[in-house]
């Protein structure tokens, strides 16, 4: 079952060259796709035209069953597809870290009780329960990445598209969190630089460059050249 798929999409910011130039992608359930490239190849776009934050110049986005367009569209996509930042300023913008957690639950038309329940739930399964009273621009680095994934998986979304999520963390925050990703059940695109994290989670690989998106699988037998072009 597809959750995702983007068809021909280019995107340019300026008149230049298009960051997107006719990108095909697809993601199933179940998979977890590593989604590489070189810095400012437009990956962090990609995700975002995946949720509706950029519109595409061209092409056409279908996400959860059907295609999105208006921004109405796209704000049932970001309740089903969970977007982890790059930056955790730009996921959370509450006083504490309870009221951060329960901004979702409570946007999807939660009781306040109910979201209080999944807030209590969500930072427990993370190991995250003495952070709820914290004010949540005085956290770490670590803590509040920690934090957002709690937000995002508060939504319980299908899939979870994560734009760097070990980077700057110190070893052993990296490793829990890394233990906490394997153990999730949503598909996944994953962005990132770091191997263990592709290596560990990925089931399949794309790279972007020049625009294009190449598809590649993990350890192919015999090469590990990508493929020409990605799939269909
Ligand atoms: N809002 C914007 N306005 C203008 N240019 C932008 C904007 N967002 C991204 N770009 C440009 O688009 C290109 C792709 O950026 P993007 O952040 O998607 O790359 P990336 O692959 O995620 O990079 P990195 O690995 O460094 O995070 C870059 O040249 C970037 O400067």
């Amino acid at each position: 079952m597809t959750l995702i798929r983007l068809e021909q999409v280019t995107h340019a910011f300026d008149t230049t060259h298009p960051v997107l130039d006719g990108v095909d992608f697809q993601l199933g359930k179940g998979e977890r796709v590593a989604l590489l490239g070189a810095n400012g190849s437009g990956k962090t776009t990609l995700l975002h035209v995946m949720v509706g934050l950029i519109r595409p110049k061209a092409g056409t986005v279908h996400a959860f069953g059907r295609e999105r367009r208006a921004e109405a569209d796209f704000v049932e996509v970001r309740a089903k597809a969970g977007l982890l930042f790059q930056d955790a300023d730009d996921q959370l913008f509450c006083p504490t870290v309870a009221e951060d957690v329960a901004f979702g639950p409570l946007n999807l038309g939660k009781s306040k009780a109910e979201a209080r329940e999944i807030v209590h739930a969500v930072l427990a399964r993370l190991g995250l329960a003495a952070l709820e009273d914290r004010v949540t621009h005085k956290l770490s680095g670590g803590q509040k990445r920690l934090v957002s994934l709690a937000a995002v998986l508060a939504m319980e979304p299908d899939a979870l598209l994560l734009d760097e999520p070990t980077n700057a963390l110190d070893e052993a925050t990296r490793e829990r969190l890394l233990d906490i990703l394997a153990g999730l059940p949503q598909a996944m695109v994953i962005v990132s630089h770091d191997r263990e994290v592709i290596e560990r989670l990925a089931t399949r690989r794309v790279t972007l460059a020049g625009g294009r998106l190449l598809g590649c699988r993990p350890n192919p037998p015999g090469a590990n050249a990508p493929d020409p072009i990605f799939e269909s």
